[in-house]
C-alpha cells in the first residue's frame, strides 16, 4: 500500500502532466519546435539537478502546495506596489506562510525552504532571518538548557528574532565592533550599550519593524577585561504592544537598492540590562561571580551562523538567481526574431546569432556549475557541522575558506551574469516585466552581505597560503587543497578531445602555480623589509586572484564528478558539453594565467578557442531544454519574457494596460501641471 506521501506525489505528478498537456496546447511555435528538437530527456536532467527523482517529485509536490495557497500567490502585482506596500504585503504572506507550515506539518527543513521560496519569489520575507540565522544561532551557540528554553518559543513563533551584528561603523571587521555587554555581578546582568554613533547596529533584516527578539553580537566585558565578540539573546519589543523597550532606539534604515520586502533596521542601546543567562554560553561562559570560562578550542565557533548562510547561498542565491535569468533570456531569445541573416529569409530567432549564444551559453554553463557546487558545499556544511557538534572542529577552517571563496566568486558571477542576461534581452529586458530587475536586486546584495566578496576571497587566500606552507614543509594535505602537496603536470594534456580530466588538470595547474607564486611573492615582500601585514596588503590583489583560481578549480572538479556519475547517455552528453564550455570559457577569459609559464601551448590555445565556438553550436540545439530542466515555475520567474509558453507580446501588452498610470485615462498630474503649461499661451494659437 502506498504511503500518504507516495499518494500525494503521484497525485502531484498526475496534475503536473495534465497542466503540461494544457500548456503545450498553447505554446509559441518557436518554443514548441525547440522542445521537439532536443537530444535528451529533460525530466532526467531535472532529476540530476534535484539529486534524484524522489527529490524532484517531492519538490513539485511542495511547490504545488504553495501555488495552491491563494493568500500567497494572488494579490497585487509586485511591480506596481510602493516600498511600504511591498513590506506590508510580504508580512501578510509571511504570517500565512507560518500557518501553512503548521497546516502541512513539514518535518524536513528542505520542504520548508522549497515552500518559502515559492511563497517569496526573488524576495526576502521580513521574518526570513528568523529561520535563516536567529534559530540556527540559538541552536549552534546555546547550551542544552538555553536551546530547550528558547528554541521552542522561536519555533512556535511566540518570539520572532533576527541576527544583529553589523554596525554603522563596522561590518567587515568584526573585531572593530563597539557595542558592549558589560557584566554586573551585583545583579547578575549584562548591560548592553552603544557608546558611540558608529556603534549603532545597522542593517539587520527584520529589525526595523518586525522582530521582537534578536541575537546581538557584542563585546563581552567582565572583571574589566574585554573578551571579544559574543552572542546575546535580547528582547527588543514589548510582547503586548510591540513598542521598543525602554533603553532601546529602533527603526527602519530607509529605502535600499532592492530588498523592499524586508525592514533592515537600526538599534541603539542605552545601558540596557539583560539577565546573565541571556548570553549564549555554548562556547564560553560567564559565571555568577563574573569569571570567564572558555569551553571551545576554536575561537571562531561563534561565527557559525555566517558560515551556514555562506554555505547555502551558493546554491540558494547565486545558482538559482543565475538559472532564472538564463531561463528568461534563453526562452525569450528563442521567441524573439530580429534582423536578417540571409536576404529574403524570415527574420531569425535571436538565439541563432553566434554573438547571442556567446553571451548566454557560458552563463548557462556557469549556472549549472554553481548549482552542482552549491549543493556540494551545502552537504559539506552539514557534515562538518555534525563533526563540530561532536566536538571536532578540525575541518572548520577548510569549510570557512571554501564557503567564503565560493560565496564570493559565485555571487559575483551571478550578479554580473544576470545583468548580462538583461542586456541580451534588448529593450524589453529593461522592463520590470522581464523579471530581471527583481532577480538582480535580490542577488546583487549577496556580494556584500555575509562578508564582502573581496574580504571573503582574502579569507580563502589566507587558508591557501597556510596550506601551501604546510605542503612545502612536507605535510600531506587532504580535502580541497590536496593538490598543493601533489606533483602537478607542467604541460597541459588538452587535445582536440577536450577530456574533462585534461580540463580539471589545467585548472589544478593554474591554482597550484598561482598559489606558489603568491606565497613566494609574499616572502619576497617581507624579505625586503615589509612587515607581514604590509606584505599581505601589497600582495592582496594577487591573493584575491589565487582564491578565485582555487574556487574555479573546485567548481570544474565538482562539475566533472557530476558528469562522470550520470548514467543516462543523452544527459551525460549535454552535461559534458556544458562542463567543457564552463572550463573553456574560463580559460579564454583568464588566458594569461594558463599560458604564463608555457603550460598551454599556442596550438592548444587555438584549439581552445575553436572548441569554445563549436560548443555554442552543439548547445544551441538543446538550449531551451537545458533551461526547462531547471524546472522553475512561471510564478517563481515572475517574467513575461521568460514564460514557459513563450507568449510574450500579447502578455506584455496586457500587463502594460494594468499599469496604474493608465488609470484614469487623464491623470490628475495633467490637470495640475501640464494643463497650465499648455494653456498659458492659448489665446495666441
Ligand atoms: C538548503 C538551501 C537553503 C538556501 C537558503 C538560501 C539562504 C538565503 C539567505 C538569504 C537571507 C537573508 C539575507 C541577508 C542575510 C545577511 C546577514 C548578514 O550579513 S550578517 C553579518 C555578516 N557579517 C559578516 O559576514 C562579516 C564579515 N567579517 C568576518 O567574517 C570576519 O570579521 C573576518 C573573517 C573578515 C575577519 O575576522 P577576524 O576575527 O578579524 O579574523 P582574522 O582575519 O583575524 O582571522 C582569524 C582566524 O579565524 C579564521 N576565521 C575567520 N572567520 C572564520 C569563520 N567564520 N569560521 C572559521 N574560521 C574563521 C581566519 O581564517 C583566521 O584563521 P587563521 O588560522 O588564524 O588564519
Ligand atoms: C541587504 C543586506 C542585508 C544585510 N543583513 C544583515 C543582517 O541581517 N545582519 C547584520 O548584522 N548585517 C547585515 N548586513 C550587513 C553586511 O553583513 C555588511 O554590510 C557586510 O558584511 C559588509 O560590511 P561593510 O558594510 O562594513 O563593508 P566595508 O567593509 O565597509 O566594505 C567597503 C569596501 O572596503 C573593502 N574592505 C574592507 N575591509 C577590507 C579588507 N580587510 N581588505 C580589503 N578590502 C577591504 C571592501 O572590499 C569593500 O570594497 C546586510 C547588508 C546588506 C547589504
Amino acid at each position: 500500500m502506498p504511503s500518504v506521501d507516495e499518494e500525494l506525489v503521484s497525485l502531484s505528478e498526475y496534475y503536473f502532466s495534465i497542466l503540461y498537456t494544457v500548456i503545450m496546447a498553447n505554446i509559441n511555435p518557436d518554443l514548441q519546435k525547440e522542445r521537439q528538437n532536443g537530444t535528451f530527456e529533460v525530466e532526467k536532467l531535472t532529476n540530476v539537478l534535484d539529486g534524484d527523482k524522489f527529490v524532484t517529485d517531492r519538490r513539485r509536490y511542495v511547490e504545488s502546495l504553495a501555488l495552491n495557497e491563494k493568500e500567497l500567490t494572488d494579490g497585487p502585482d509586485y511591480n506596481f506596489m510602493s516600498r511600504k506596500e511591498r513590506y506590508v504585503n510580504s508580512l501578510r504572506k509571511a504570517v500565512h506562510f507560518l500557518k501553512c507550515c503548521n497546516k502541512y506539518n513539514f518535518e524536513n527543513p528542505a520542504d520548508v525552504y522549497m515552500f518559502e521560496r515559492t511563497a517569496f519569489p526573488n524576495e526576502v520575507s521580513p521574518i526570513g532571518l528568523h529561520s535563516a540565522m536567529f534559530i540556527p544561532t540559538l541552536r549552534g551557540q546555546g547550551t542544552k538548557e538555553q536551546i530547550e528554553k528558547w528554541v521552542p518559543l522561536a519555533e512556535n513563533h511566540q518570539i520572532i528574532g533576527t541576527y544583529v551584528q553589523t554596525e554603522l561603523g563596522h561590518g567587515t571587521f568584526i573585531r572593530g565592533l563597539e557595542t558592549t555587554a558589560t557584566y554586573d555581578p551585583k545583579t547578575e546582568e549584562f548591560i548592553l550599550n552603544s557608546p558611540t554613533l558608529t556603534s549603532t547596529k545597522w542593517w539587520p533584516g527584520g529589525l526595523g519593524k518586525t522582530c521582537n527578539y534578536a541575537v546581538v553580537m557584542a563585546l563581552l566585558y567582565t572583571d574589566g577585561k574585554n573578551y571579544g565578540m559574543h552572542p546575546f539573546i535580547v528582547q527588543l519589543r514589548s510582547l503586548d504592544t510591540h513598542e521598543a523597550l525602554p533603553g532601546l532606539a529602533i527603526g527602519d534604515i530607509g529605502p535600499k537598492f532592492g530588498y523592499d520586502t524586508i525592514d533592515n533596521g537600526f538599534l541603539r542601546f542605552n545601558h540596557y540590562r539583560i539577565p546573565r543567562m541571556n548570553m549564549l554560553m555554548k562556547s564560553a561562559q560567564v559565571l555568577e561571580d563574573g569569571t570567564y570560562i572558555k569551553s571551545t578550542k576554536n575561537d571562531k565557533s561563534s561565527y557559525g551562523a555566517m558560515v551556514f548562510i555562506r554555505s547555502v547561498m551558493i546554491f540558494g542565491v547565486a545558482a538559482r538567481g543565475l538559472a532564472q535569468a538564463c531561463t528568461i533570456a534563453i526562452r525569450y531569445s528563442a521567441v524573439r526574431r530580429q534582423s536578417e541573416l540571409k536576404k529574403s529569409q524570415p527574420e531569425p530567432q535571436i538565439l541563432d546569432y553566434q554573438t547571442q549564444q556567446y553571451k548566454l551559453f557560458p552563463l548557462l554553463a556557469s549556472a549549472y556549475a554553481m548549482w552542482f557546487t552549491g549543493l556540494q558545499i551545502r552537504d559539506l556544511y552539514f557534515t562538518v557541522n555534525y563533526d563540530i557538534q561532536q566536538g571536532d572542529t578540525e575541518r572548520l577552517p577548510e569549510l570557512h575558506a571554501l564557503s567564503s571563496g565560493l560565496k564570493s566568486i559565485t555571487t559575483s558571477m551571478a550578479s554580473w551574469g544576470i545583468e548580462r542576461c538583461r542586456l541580451a534581452c534588448g529593450g524589453h529586458g529593461y522592463s520590470a516585466a522581464s523579471g530581471l530587475p527583481k532577480i538582480y536586486v535580490n542577488v546583487s546584495p549577496a556580494c556584500t552581505y555575509e562578508g564582502e566578496n573581496t574580504v571573503m576571497l582574502l579569507q580563502c587566500a589566507r587558508y591557501l597560503m597556510k596550506a601551501y606552507d604546510a605542503a612545502k614543509n612536507g605535510q600531506k594535505l587532504s580535502g580541497s587543497v590536496d593538490y598543493l602537496s601533489e606533483r602537478i603536470s607542467l604541460r597541459s594534456s588538452i587535445t582536440s578531445e577536450f577530456s574533462l580530466a585534461s580540463l580539471v588538470d589545467a585548472y589544478k595547474h593554474r591554482a597550484a602555480r598561482m598559489t606558489k607564486e603568491a606565497s613566494e611573492r609574499l616572502g619576497r615582500l617581507q624579505a625586503c623589509g615589509n612587515d607581514p601585514e604590509d606584505a599581505w596588503n601589497l600582495n592582496s590583489v594577487v591573493l584575491t586572484k589565487v582564491a578565485e583560481a582555487h574556487c574555479h578549480y573546485y567548481m570544474v572538479l565538482v562539475f566533472e564528478s557530476i558528469v562522470e556519475s550520470v548514467e543516462d547517455d543523452g544527459v551525460k552528453e549535454v552535461l559534458k558539453q556544458l562542463c567543457q564550455l564552463f572550463a573553456l570559457f574560463g580559460i579564454h577569459e583568464n588566458l594569461g594565467d594558463f599560458i604564463q609559464d608555457g603550460f598551454l601551448s599556442n596550438e592548444q590555445m587555438v584549439l581552445v578557442k575553436q572548441k569554445e565556438l563549436s560548443l555554442l553550436s552543439d548547445i544551441r540545439r538543446n538550449a531551451v531544454l537545458l533551461v526547462d530542466a531547471f524546472d522553475i515555475s512561471d510564478h517563481l520567474l515572475g517574467s513575461i519574457l521568460g514564460r514557459f509558453d513563450g507568449n510574450v507580446y500579447e502578455n506584455l501588452f496586457e500587463w502594460a494596460k494594468t499599469s496604474p498610470l493608465n488609470k484614469p485615462e487623464v491623470q490628475e498630474s495633467y490637470v495640475k501641471y501640464l494643463w497650465p503649461l499648455l494653456n498659458q499661451n492659448k489665446s495666441k494659437l
